[in-house]
């Protein structure tokens, strides 16, 4: 029997009420490609499986859950196990026909951020995301300026994808069950970006500086980076604080910074 480890984050869900709503909100058909990250014991692999007429790739880092799976869904030849860290699998590898990604899980909540910006680097093959996360994470994902939860993950998700709040998830869904409520997201790339950084680096740049103090102004916390008269040049007030700008107005900044250092 397999016991859940908590260093690779493992709430395996046991709601069928859940897992049915989360199928329903992917709602696959056959012919699509989907992958999977952490599918651990099968809970939502099954009916994707199902679904897609057996095809699928997951990816799960456990390497005692691979003979599980492996045997579990042994019927499905069009099932793809790869036994990796999606933090550093190539997606890419994974495009190899003009089919888009459609990328699914319930993720580890230990890697939920880092994965994100992973998955931003592949948003071009990608043409849907649902995950599971942590209720805050996915109200981070989503935010608008001035929410609470309005910062840097967001700003960096929605330049480059919508992200929209699904439904919410009690721990009691999940065995074991997390201390804490977790939320559905879909997050859908961009085929035009609306405002477009000519410098990606900058705007990353700009962004993590902009909200290092979430209570100082834009003025200190980007001293160093653009001078107070840059700013107001741009018809940026230099004495608001980052979370009431949305995120033209960041790639607004970048852009000054890129056209002034040409
Ligand atoms: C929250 S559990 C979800 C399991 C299953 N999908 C479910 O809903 O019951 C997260 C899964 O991701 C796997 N995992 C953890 N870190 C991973 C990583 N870096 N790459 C791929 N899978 C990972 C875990 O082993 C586990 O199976």
């Amino acid at each position: 029997m397999h016991k859940a480890r908590k260093r690779f984050g493992q709430n395996f869900l046991n709601d069928h009420h859940v897992i049915d709503r989360i199928v329903k909100s992917i709602n696959p058909t056959v012919g699509q490609h989907l992958i999977e990250i952490g599918p651990g014991r099968g809970a939502i692999t099954e009916p994707l499986l199902q679904a897609l007429d057996g095809h699928l790739d997951v990816i799960e880092l456990d390497r005692d859950l691979i003979p599980i799976l492996k045997a579990q869904f042994f019927r499905y030849e069009g099932l793809e196990i790869h036994e990796a860290d999606a933090l550093k699998f190539d997606f890419a590898s994974l495009a190899q026909d003009d089919r888009p990604l459609r990328l699914v899980g319930n993720l580890p909540y230990n890697i939920s951020t880092p994965l994100m910006f992973r998955l931003l680097e592949f948003s071009e093959l990608i043409s849907d995301m649902h995950f599971m996360l942590q209720k805050e994470v996915v109200e981070r994902l989503c935010a608008a300026p001035g929410d609470s939860a309005y910062g840097r993950l967001g700003i960096m998700m929605q330049y480059r994808c919508e992200a929209r709040y699904l439904f919410t998830v009690p721990p009691g869904s999940f065995s074991p069950a997390p201390k804490v409520d977790s939320a559905i997201v879909k997050l859908t790339p961009r085929k035009e970006l609306p405002y477009k950084a000519e410098n990606f680096q900058l705007f990353a740049q700009v962004v993590k500086a902009a909200f290092a103090q979430r209570r100082k102004t834009l003025r200190n916390n980007l001293k160093g980076l653009i001078d107070e008269q840059a700013l107001t040049n741009i018809d940026i007030n230099p004495s608001v604080r980052a979370e009431t700008l949305d995120i033209e107005s960041f790639v607004r900044i970048a852009n000054a910074m890129h056209e002034s250092a040409q």
